[in-house]
């Protein structure tokens, strides 16, 4: 059995009169803010994304889903991320697991966790255990820290039979 390993990782700025996805699933900010982005800014679909892509070193979700490209504009990152399990799978592999961490000081994630694994699980043909979201503060450092933005760190094992 062959494995290999992946990471991902990426950032959105937080701004008025957007949508706020995270993990597929809409989240209310307490001041009123979402994710910018040409897509839908699903920062935490976008992170692993990028992992599973990394562990094949198939390229970036930029390769893949240019944001010039008119096609991916309000993109629901669920579907990007659809297409990218069907490339790992054209290629005979398959995902063992994922796991996640979400940089945001708010809103709190922890009500919202099974919702966001159910929704990713489904969407790639995992079992809500083999898929892990967790979250964490960044203690007020940084542009995490500041609610300038939200980040996401992702990594996925791949296995060939
Ligand atoms: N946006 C967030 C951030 C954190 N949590 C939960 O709180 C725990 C403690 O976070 P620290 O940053 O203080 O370590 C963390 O383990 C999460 O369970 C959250 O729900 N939403
Ligand atoms: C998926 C894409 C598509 O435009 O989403 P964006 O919202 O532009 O987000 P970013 O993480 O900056 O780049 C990835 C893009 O490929």
């Amino acid at each position: 059995m062959q494995l290999r390993i992946g990471n991902g990782y990426d950032i959105h700025r937080l701004v008025p009169g957007r949508p706020l996805i995270l993990g597929g699933v809409r989240l209310e900010h307490p001041d009123g803010l979402g994710l910018d982005g040409h897509s839908d800014a699903d920062v935490l679909v976008h992170a692993l994304m990028d992992a599973l892509l990394g562990a094949l070193s198939l390229g970036d979700i930029g390769t893949h889903f240019p944001p010039e490209d008119e096609r991916w504009r309000g993109a629901d990152s669920l579907v990007l991320l659809e297409q990218v399990v069907a490339l790992v799978a054209e290629r005979g592999w398959q995902v063992l697991n994922i796991d996640t961490v979400v940089v945001a000081e708010r809103p709190r994630l922890k009500p919202h966790i099974a919702a966001m694994r159910d929704a990713i699980a489904s969407r790639m043909g995992l079992a809500p255990e083999q898929v892990g979201v967790k979250a964490t503060t960044n203690e007020g450092l940084g542009p995490t820290g500041r609610q300038e933005g939200i980040a996401c760190h992702a990594v996925a094992l791949l296995h060939r039979p």
